[in-house]
């Protein structure tokens, strides 16, 4: 019965952040009362009719699994399409011999909507992952998924803590690289639901590893670490070789314990992993919770804004990354990363492990951010400067990406102002022509 488990397992409800109690229905209710038909041979013979199907053996094998998920319509919570597999396995097609068969967990969130586009565009094949939860709102992510199919990526609604599913992926497509966007993001909700970080960022990076662990041939892995692991560092600008080791926010330290995830997974099965610091990404299709996305919709409304700012008035700031450096950032560490070692999932010997921060490596303020969307929008903002509070903000981030730029070729060269334009011209376009609310 233990072979079953994982089948079964998928379709079980998945229960994101905890246990639920379960309720009884009370109109299913019902009283026991004996059929008067029914005889004794009648329970004899519906009695032998159950022990047949249940001593018939189980469809223990790969092949009996594959069956069972292949007519699969639901995939945890989530609803496959029914022909998911051919879908999946045309998109992940590289235009040559030489591309590569990418999967994009977070495919239709920030960054992942931009990686897979530059990925398809490049040649290479592209399967997204996404299980389009409700952290922001979700008709952004249909937007972003709506894009994703003109440019012939295809998605799958599907969670990473499903591992049947990334099993049968993994079974179906032989994918070279693994892009994992997927996570929990946003520094301050953290203070709200804990749980999704670890259920995410933790939970869902293992089932993952655990995946690309089995796969035969195992993928390369390339997964977005954070700035933020550098926490109360305060050393500048922030180096690979920095410590990591105090995390200001429950958000920083999943992203840590992803980072010592990584390292065992890299030490034990011959996985080739490499982590990749983002520093504060920005640009059109981006995150509704961050702070220049709200700013400016709040600017636009006549809402006030909070601008925070350090003890004694010191300024906060950030080295915001604009998305299309970013992107390249990203290809470039897939480019460069090495073969893992592992097969069988046993490790045949050493395998790459690389961490990169890719930041823009000029810090500016929040409340220059903040004039400069003024100018953009042509509005005067709402301001109200309060203490940072501490919910696990740090007071500023700054990237030292040498590294990268030695290893990676990676070269930032977007200012903020250019950058914030582009993202000012796409939220406007998006919101305006479209007559939505940002939230
Ligand atoms: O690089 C990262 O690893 C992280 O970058 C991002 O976190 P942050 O750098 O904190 O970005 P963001 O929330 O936009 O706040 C920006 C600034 O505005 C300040 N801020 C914020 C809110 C507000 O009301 N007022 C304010 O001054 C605030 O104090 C801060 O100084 C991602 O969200 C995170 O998922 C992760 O990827």
């Amino acid at each position: 019965m233990a072979q079953l488990k994982p089948i079964l397992s998928h379709f079980d409800p998945i229960i994101p952040y905890g246990p639920a109690k379960f309720k009884p229905d009370k109109t299913t209710a019902y009283r026991f009362r004996f059929p008067p038909r029914i005889t004794l041979w009648s329970f004899l013979f519906l009695f032998l009719l159950l022990l047949f199907f249940f001593c018939s053996p189980p469809s223990s094998t790969s092949a009996g699994k594959r069956r069972s998920l292949q007519n699969t319509v639901f995939s945890g919570r989530h609803r496959l399409s029914p022909n998911w597999e051919t879908k999946a396995r045309n998109s992940a097609l590289p235009r040559s011999k030489s591309g590569f068969s990418v999967l994009v967990t977070g495919a239709a969130g920030f960054v992942g909507t931009h990686v897979a586009i530059a990925l398809k565009q490049r040649g290479d094949g592209v399967v997204g992952f996404d299980n389009f939860n409700n952290y922001y709102e979700i008709g952004l992510k249909k937007a972003r998924k709506s894009l994703l199919d003109r440019h012939c990526v295809f998605i799958i609604e599907g969670d990473i803590n499903d591992a049947a599913l990334l099993g049968r992926l993994f079974d179906i497509v032989h994918f070279t690289h693994v892009m994992h966007l997927a996570a929990q993001a946003g520094v301050r909700y953290a203070m709200h639901n804990p749980s999704s970080y670890i259920h995410s960022n933790v939970n869902g990076f293992v089932t993952l590893l655990e995946a690309c662990k089995n796969a035969n041939p195992q993928p390369s892995i390339v997964w977005a670490s954070s700035s933020s692991v550098y926490g109360l560092n305060s050393k500048v600008p922030f180096s690979e070789k920095d410590r990591t080791d105090q995390p200001a926010s429950l958000y920083a330290a999943t992203k840590k314990a992803g980072e010592e995830i990584a390292h065992a997974y890299n030490h034990i099965h011959g996985l080739s992993i490499t982590g990749l610091r983002f520093f504060t990404v920005y640009g059109p299709w981006g995150r509704p919770d961050m702070a220049y996305y709200f700013f400016t919709k709040d600017i636009l409304r006549g809402k006030e804004i909070k601008i925070f700012e350090g003890a004694n008035h010191a300024t906060v700031a950030r080295d915001f990354t604009y998305i299309d450096d970013v992107v390249k950032g990203c290809l470039a560490a897939l480019d460069a990363a090495k073969k893992s070692t592992g097969s069988g999932g046993k490790k045949r010997g050493d395998a790459q492990f690389k961490i990169y921060n890719l930041g823009n490596t000029s810090p500016v303020p929040v409340a220059k951010l903040v004039s400069i969307l003024e100018k953009l929008l042509k509005t005067k903002a709402k301001k109200k400067v309060l203490p940072m509070p501490t919910n696990g903000d740090v007071l500023f981030t700054h990237a030292n990406i040498s590294l990268a730029a030695k290893e990676l070729g990676y070269k930032p060269s977007t200012d903020l102002v250019t950058g914030l334009q582009k993202f000012v011209e796409w939220y406007l376009g998006y919101y305006g022509s479209k007559k939505k609310s940002a939230w």
